[in-house]
Order: C-alpha cells, then sequence, then structure tokens
C-alpha cells in the first residue's frame, strides 16, 4: 500500500454505550484531497484524530504516510487544523505562527503567510480576541507553515466569510499542486464537490459511499419543474425508457432521472400538455452530492 498517504482497516472508537466509529475502512491516496462528509455526530473527527494521534482506538489499524499515528517520525510530516483551535488564548496571532515555525526544518515565512490568510492587521491580537474566522485562518497558517507531506483540515472554512473561504480553498488547491496529500472533513457540498478527488461519505460511524465527485453523482442528469401538486407520475413513468424514475419532492415540485435527452424532454412535456398541466422552472441538472448524501442517509448534512 505504497501510495496510500492514510491507510485505516476496521477501526472501531467506542465512548461507554456510543460506537462512534463502526468498523471504518479508509484509504486516502497520496497527493489527493480527500474529502470525509458525513451528519453531525457521524464518527470523522472521532476518525481524524485518531489518525492525527489525539485518540486512541478499540480496535483496528491505522497508518498515516506508513506509520503509525504515534510513531514520533510523523509529527514533522504532518499538519493539521483541529476543530477546537489548538492555540492558546492568550498567544498573539503573529507570535504564535513564529513559535509554531520554529518547529519546523524549513518553514514558510510567517510574515507572508499571514498576509495571505489577511491576518497582518491582526497580528498583534491575542487568539481570544480573534473573531471565530481569523482564528480558523490561523489554525490553517499553523497547520501549513511547516510544509507537511500531508495537512489534516478538520472543517477548515466552518464560520469563515466567502472570501476568506476562497482563500482556503485556494491554499488547498495550491497544497494539492504542490503534490500535499490533504484530508478535509466539511459540511458543505459545494466545497467537497469543488476541491476534493476522493469523496467519503460516512454515516453513523461506517462508510456509506465513496467516490470521485463525478462517479458519486454519476453521469446521470435530472429534470426538474414545478406544476399542481399530485400529479399522476405513473402515467408519465409509463412513457419513458425502462431505467427512469420520477418523484414529487416537495409537493408541486417534480423531478425525472434517467437518460435526459431531447427525447426525454418531449414525452414529459406532451404528457403534461395533455394533462393540461402547465409547468414552471423546467430546468435539466445534474445530480448534486448533496441529492447522493440525502438518498443515502436520508438526512440532511447541517
Ligand atoms: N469524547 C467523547 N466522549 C463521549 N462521546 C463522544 C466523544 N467524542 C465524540 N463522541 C460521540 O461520538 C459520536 C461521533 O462524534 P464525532 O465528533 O466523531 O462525529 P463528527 O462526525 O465529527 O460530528 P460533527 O460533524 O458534529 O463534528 C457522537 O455521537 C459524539 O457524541
Amino acid at each position: 500500500m505504497e501510495d496510500a498517504a492514510v491507510e485505516v482497516r476496521d477501526l472501531v472508537k467506542r465512548y461507554g454505550p456510543v460506537t462512534a466509529v463502526d468498523h471504518l475502512d479508509l484509504r486516502c491516496r497520496r497527493g489527493e484531497v480527500t474529502a470525509v462528509l458525513g451528519p453531525n455526530g457521524a464518527g470523522k473527527t472521532s476518525t481524524i484524530e485518531i489518525c492525527e494521534g489525539f485518540r486512541t482506538s478499540d480496535s483496528g489499524s491505522v497508518r498515516v504516510l506508513g506509520l503509525a499515528p504515534d510513531d514520533p517520525g510523523l509529527k514533522p510530516r504532518i499538519g493539521i487544523m483541529l476543530q477546537s483551535g489548538g492555540v492558546p488564548q492568550a498567544a498573539r496571532a503573529g507570535e504564535w505562527l513564529k513559535l509554531v515555525s520554529r518547529f519546523h526544518a524549513h518553514p514558510l515565512d510567517p510574515s507572508a503567510l499571514l498576509d495571505r490568510l489577511g491576518l497582518t492587521d491582526h497580528a498583534r491580537t491575542p487568539y481570544r480576541r480573534l473573531s471565530g474566522g481569523q482564528q480558523q485562518r490561523l489554525g490553517l497558517a499553523a497547520a501549513v507553515i511547516g510544509r507537511p507531506e500531508l495537512v489534516f483540515l478538520d472543517e477548515p472554512t466552518a464560520g469563515l466569510d466567502p472570501q476568506a473561504r476562497h482563500a482556503c480553498w485556494d491554499m488547498i488547491r495550491e497544497l494539492r499542486a504542490a503534490g500535499v496529500s490533504v484530508v478535509l472533513t466539511t459540511h458543505h457540498m459545494d466545497e467537497a464537490e469543488k476541491l476534493s478527488d476522493h469523496v467519503v461519505i460516512i454515516d453513523r460511524g461506517r462508510v456509506v459511499a465513496e467516490g470521485s465527485p463525478a462517479e458519486l453523482t454519476g453521469a446521470e442528469r435530472q429534470l426538474r419543474f414545478r406544476a399542481r401538486p399530485g400529479l399522476n407520475l405513473d402515467e408519465v413513468l409509463s412513457a419513458l425508457p425502462p431505467g427512469s424514475a420520477a418523484k414529487e419532492s416537495p409537493a408541486g415540485h417534480y423531478i425525472i432521472e434517467g437518460q435526459v435527452d431531447p427525447s426525454l424532454l418531449a414525452t414529459v412535456t406532451a404528457w403534461c400538455a395533455t394533462e393540461g398541466v402547465t409547468t414552471e422552472d423546467l430546468s435539466i441538472e445534474r445530480r448534486t452530492l448533496e441529492d447522493v448524501f440525502l438518498e443515502l442517509t436520508g438526512r440532511e448534512l447541517r
């Protein structure tokens, strides 16, 4: 398994009666961005923090860059951005980053990094006085300053405004371009779709689906329209090619799935015309990761 940045097999983590991670397998390839998605309490942070060496597992095996998570040789090679920050409350942003840089053999320039993340004006501000978004950005800076081979980012854009979010995305793209492996957890589907090579969806401590964003959303497209509620979809389905699907969700919002081509479009609009149904907002769309997630778990991510 030479090329795995992270290799987790049959991982189990229990907190008393709660099984947070339930025989989970996870493989993150080197040089790729892997996004781990799941609803609250799915077991993402438990899994990632076991990989980072901050929590112990009950059973299973974990290899990070080929090493055990508690191997002292691993720390200088990985960067970690914790959900909880991990920065002393009184530490000033600039001084903290300089201190962190001294732990690394070939660090990035702290001032340039602060500038990059829009924190130059806050270099002398104690951590506790930074806004939530500024704290996040400082955490990201500390995770990448040592030029790591692998970066773990736990919800890196939570609470960021759109501008800071884009700065964070740019940084993740640059890391990837430089060959750095990135493992990130997120609640944002668009973030996972835009940034990642591989998406792993976990729910109740297990992997429920994985693949590239394109593999997960499939080539299938959807025809969506609005019309009066309660249309008999069995009728339109009987006129469509086998394998097509139709649903009304929520009331008055219709989705037809299958080979969405001009012929299918003609069939649906002709059927609507014979039924005296006026359609509104008719559009053809690709399935999103959010659609896939809802189908798999029946739950929203947020
Ligand atoms: N230290 C702990 N003690 C007891 N239970 C815990 C602890 N940490 C996590 N849990 C429980 O384990 C389950 C998984 O939590 P975890 O934080 O790993 O999920 P998550 O997917 O990261 O969730 P979120 O998206 O909310 O951060 C949850 O039911 C949580 O309440």
